[in-house]
């Protein structure tokens, strides 16, 4: 155990489940102890471990059972079955403001979370400062924390947890309340913490963050240890569990103990398992089933022709809502026409979660001539293109438009209709990022 900082042991938690909350004393009191409830596994039998100095991702959809790890590893919860060793002081970011009283000031939370993590009012008074300097929150620190925003909370909240020096730091989701700068800051003393051999636990949907910092990644997925192995191939499987293309954890298993079956790829193991695959295998009326859909997406047009599928796909034509910056990935939509129309426009456009516009373009700028299309036709339209925009999250708009009189019509509108979460290690100015290739050369004056 000297080397492993956390061992987490076939670790389960069980939760009843009561339909009503009246059956939980019904069947307190039952004399034939009938039981009114259902067993619900948010972990089932999970086990991994980490190494000192290692800073591990785990990432899994939600309610997928990452909180609850954390919770267990951190004591906060108690296993139904299974051991967790630890091996150093742990301090933990879970959920925000978690342990602070809320009509206590920032001052006196600090004080509280250090107590709480076992350090006497004297060690409290010597970091306070570095809390101080690190939260930045200037007079607000005197104030009850119940007046704070949640970028205030996530400043006092992370100060403080790093600040007391532990072994291990334990993150969920906690940074992506702060803004930029702040997270910049957070990253940066989580490296320095990294790099002094500090074991850190981070989760994050942010796949962004966990490529540039984690080497190394599990991913949880319906309360099992799904996969474990290098951050970008657990990316790429991720991808697949979002759009239901996951090949099962035991075809998984034979692949990552040194390939699939009979040398099958994981997309064939895929195939195996139930899932569909790869792009040109795949039915086009299905497409949007795979695509995260926002709920809040707008629909409109007179319905002289409907978008009926779309789909975002990688370089290698897999359906998914995460492309890697500098990969060419094709935006896909099947459209069917109601009604006789001359020279309909296809488009489709990228928002940043502001609203900015950020790029796009239409068949009419690309200069695609596309006819005159019947009624009872269907047509394919793909726009394929090299993924510039910078890391994070933007959304995409489909459209199919045309001109009558010169008056614009909209046929179909699909408004911020998908997510496109772009992954990406490295940021740089501004919207987009253009590729620079930097050379730099150094002449020595003094020979
Ligand atoms: N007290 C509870 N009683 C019953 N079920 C619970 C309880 N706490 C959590 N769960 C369930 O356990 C599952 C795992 O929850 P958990 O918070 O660990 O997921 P998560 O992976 O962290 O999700 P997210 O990414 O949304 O934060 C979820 O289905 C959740 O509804």
């Amino acid at each position: 155990m000297d080397e492993i900082a956390i061992k987490v042991s076939h670790v389960s938690k069980v939760y009843r489940l009561y339909d009503k909350p009246t059956l939980r004393f019904k069947e307190a009191f039952s004399i034939s102890k009938k039981q009114y409830h259902k067993d619900f596994h948010a972990l089932n039998d999970i086990s991994f471990e980490v190494k000192k100095g290692e800073m591990l991702g785990i990432i899994g959809k939600n309610g997928a059972g990452k909180s609850t790890v954390l919770k267990i590893i951190t004591g906060v919860l108690t296993p139904t079955a299974g051991t967790v060793e630890i091996n150093g002081k742990i301090s933990a970011l879970l959920e925000l403001g978690a342990g602070f009283n809320p009509e206590y000031n920032g001052i006196q939370n600090a004080y509280l979370s250090g107590t709480m993590m076992g350090f006497s009012e004297a060690e409290m008074d010597e970091k306070l400062e570095g809390i101080l300097k690190f939260a930045d929150i200037g007079d607000f620190i005197h104030q009850p924390v119940k007046t704070y925003s949640s970028g205030m909370f996530a400043r006092l909240a992370f100060a403080v947890a790093i600040s007391v020096d532990p072994d291990i730091l334990i993150i969920d989701e906690a940074l992506s309340v702060g803004d930029v700068f702040f997270q910049a800051k957070c990253y940066k003393r989580m490296e320095e913490l990294k790099n002094s051999g500090k074991t850190v636990l981070f989760v994050t949907h942010d796949m962004g963050s966990v490529m540039k910092y984690c080497k190394r990644c599990i991913i949880i997925n319906d309360g099992q240890l799904y996969a474990e192995g290098p951050t970008k191939e657990m990316i790429d499987l991720y991808k697949k569990i979002l759009v239901g293309q996951a090949p099962d954890a035991s075809v998984l298993e034979g692949h990552m103990n040194g390939g699939a079956p009979e040398g099958q790829s994981l997309e064939k193991a895929s195939h195996a398992s139930g899932g569909t695959g790869s792009i040109s295998d795949t039915d086009s009326s299905c497409w949007k089933d795979y695509m995260l859909i926002n709920p809040n997406h707008e629909n409109y047009g007179d319905g002289r022709a409907v978008i009926e599928s779309f789909g975002i796909f990688d370089e290698e034509g897999m359906i998914t809502n995460t492309i890697y910056k500098m990969t060419e990935f094709t935006i896909r939509m099947k459209v069917r026409f109601n009604a006789r129309i001359q020279n309909p426009i296809f488009a489709f456009s990228i928002k940043d979660l502001k609203g900015n516009e950020i790029s796009g373009t239409n068949t009419v700028i690309e200069k695609v001539e596309t006819g005159v299309a019947e009624a009872g036709e269907t047509a394919e339209i793909s726009f394929t293109q090299k993924m510039i925009l910078q890391g994070g999250q933007q959304l995409l708009s489909l459209g199919c438009t045309g001109y009558e009189q010169d008056e614009l019509v909209v046929y179909h509108r699909l408004y911020d209709i998908c997510c496109i979460q772009v992954i990406s290690d490295k940021t740089t100015v501004g919207f987009c990022d253009m590729d620079s290739r930097v050379h730099y050369r150094r002449d020595n004056l003094h020979g």
